[in-house]
């Protein structure tokens, strides 16, 4: 008979912290979120690598590329570049995360001079950015031939189709940097010629980053940054079951921290052969983390086979259809605890302690706060970073409003590039994912910054300042379906729309 299990699976919203004692010192500002994001053992000072902040950006197309993973390493958390293209477009996403100086910025808007008005106004409406990169191909580090930035030109006196050649500032009047002028010269620079942005240009008058003026303070501004100790920031890759004999050497040399392997299962032959493949080519110097899985003996078999953290999560991502198309998964919640359970259990087993991450799902600020109590050492979010001005896609006016696009890698949308190719019958593919958009948020700085005061508000509430004692120490209570409308605003008439998360 199959097995059946005594209670129905839950999700996040389903629980509540019951606070516990507030004493003097549970302020946010004495909050620390450090926390492991690879396995160590039992009496290690230090974990091999941790994280700043509880956050890791999905292994996505819509999510993580390299100009999100400089903002998000910036901030202390960490992103995983996406699998899902070719091998030497993401070693050149990881490479250029590695390349990337604090107050040196990868230049994110980009024409060639054939390029018109008004694709300089679609593209700053687009991404936001005032200063466009002329360069001969379009690309963020090619030879750069032009700036543009809004006073070149002015859209009452101008037509909009024009050409950027015709009112760019060109080359011969631009002033530039080589390759290894160092941040403080670069503001010198920028403050000698009153500039607003000084590109830095190789030996071969091929751009590199910009210095902006207003990041001459970017090092005060970021005190919990992730940087390895050439100061490079961290970033992850994700990686595949199939073809990693050539992906992870090339990511390993693009100089990736840490590699995941991407499914949406992850209790199976094909990850042990994977970090099988790692363990035997580079020992423990290369870290990989595997899922996903949603119960103990997933965990312990990826933890046995090696893994150096686990992804627990399946179908409660946003854009998720797995549910629904495929009948597997389980309440995150649930299988958070069942996994938080495992780990503790094998730690005191083998003195190794494995970090998990719970992935997808999280909705709602105190969601992050929700899953850190039951176990997670950090959160892998999708939808949460899809928002914000630093993630690839598109942002867009629908209906009034703007969004960005975000879509799941189970998406066709996704799929389009060749990995599916590698495993079965195309035309037996089925969708498990959706394409869709998210409400514009604004920049990951602001919006990070005000979750995790919040998280660290209830981290106060809970009389915790660290989040092993959070762990350790939450009380939680599933709630009825009653006590959920009590927890909303009830039996009044709001005077203004609205309402807070
Ligand atoms: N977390 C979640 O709930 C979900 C996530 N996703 C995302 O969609 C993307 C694709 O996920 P999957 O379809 O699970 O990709 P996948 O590559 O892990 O699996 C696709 C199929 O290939 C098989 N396979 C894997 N390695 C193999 C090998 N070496 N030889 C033969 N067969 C092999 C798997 O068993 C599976 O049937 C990922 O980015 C994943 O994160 C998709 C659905 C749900
Ligand atoms: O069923 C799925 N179909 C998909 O197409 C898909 N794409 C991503 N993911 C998973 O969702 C996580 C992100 O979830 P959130 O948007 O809720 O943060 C991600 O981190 C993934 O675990 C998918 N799941
Ligand atoms: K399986």
């Amino acid at each position: 008979m199959a097995f059946y299990y005594p209670e129905p699976s839950h999700t996040f919203s389903e629980y509540l912290l019951v606070p516990g004692f507030t004493s003097e010192e549970c302020i946010p500002d004495n909050v620390s979120l450090k926390t492991p994001l690879v396995k160590y053992r039992k009496g290690e000072e230090d974990c091999p690598i941790s994280l700043n902040i509880p956050m890791v950006s999905a292994i996505m197309q819509a999510v993580s590329n390299d100009t999100l993973a400089v903002a998000l390493a910036k901030e202390g958390g960490l992103s995983f570049i996406y699998g899902s293209q070719s091998i030497e477009d993401e070693a050149a996403m990881v490479r250029r995360v590695k390349s990337s100086k604090a107050g040196f910025v990868i230049s994110a808007s980009n024409l060639t001079p054939d390029a018109t008005l008004a694709d300089v106004l679609a593209l700053k409406e687009k991404n936001g950015f005032s200063t466009v990169a002329i360069t001969e191909d379009a690309t963020p580090t090619g030879k750069l031939l032009g700036l543009v930035t809004s006073r070149d030109y002015r859209i009452t006196r101008m037509s909009t189709d024009i050409p950027v050649r015709e009112f760019m500032t060109p080359r011969e009047k631009l002033i530039t940097a080589p390759a290894a002028t160092t941040l403080k010269e670069a503001n010198d620079i920028i403050w000698d010629n009153k500039l607003n942005a000084l590109p830095v240009v190789d030996d071969q008058d091929h751009l590199m980053y910009f210095v902006f003026r207003k990041d001459y303070a970017e090092h005060k501004e970021h005190p919990l940054a992730l940087q390895d100790a050439d100061k490079r920031y961290l970033v992850g890759a994700g990686i595949n079951s199939k073809d990693y004999a050539e992906r992870v050497p090339a990511l390993v040399e693009a100089g990736a921290d840490v590699l995941c392997i991407d499914s949406s299962e992850g209790y199976s032959v094909w990850q042990k052969k994977t970090i099988d493949f790692i363990r035997e080519k580079y020992g423990d110097t290369v870290k990989v983390g595997a899922g996903n899985v949603v119960d103990r003996e997933g965990f312990r078999y990826l933890a046995r086979a090696g893994a150096d953290f686990v992804k627990v999560g399946i179908g409660g991502g946003s854009i998720c259809i797995t549910r629904e198309t495929k009948g597997i998964g389980r309440g995150q919640a649930s299988a958070l605890i069942e996994v938080a359970a495992a780990r503790d259990e094998y730690y005191k087993e083998t003195g190794v302690y494995v970090p998990i991450c719970s992935d997808g799902g999280i909705v709602f600020d105190f969601h992050m706060t929700l899953a850190l109590a039951m176990g997670a050492d950090f959160l892998m979010l999708g939808r949460y970073f899809a928002r914000f001005d630093e993630s690839p896609t598109n942002k867009l006016m629908v209906n009034g409003a703007y969004v960005k696009e975000y879509w799941g890698e189970g998406s066709n949308r996704a799929r389009n590039w060749q990995r599916y190719d590698l495993g079965g019958k195309n035309d037996l593919a089925f969708e498990e994912g959706v394409d869709s958009y998210v409400a514009y948020a604004g920049s990951l700085h602001d919006n990070v910054e005000k979750s995790l005061y919040k998280v660290k508000s209830t981290m106060c509430n809970c009389g915790v300042i660290n989040i092993p004692d959070l762990q350790k120490n939450a009380k939680l209570t599933l709630v009825s379906a009653t006590s959920i409308v009590e927890g909303g605003y009830h039996d009044v008439t709001l005077r203004t729309t609205g309402g807070g998360q």
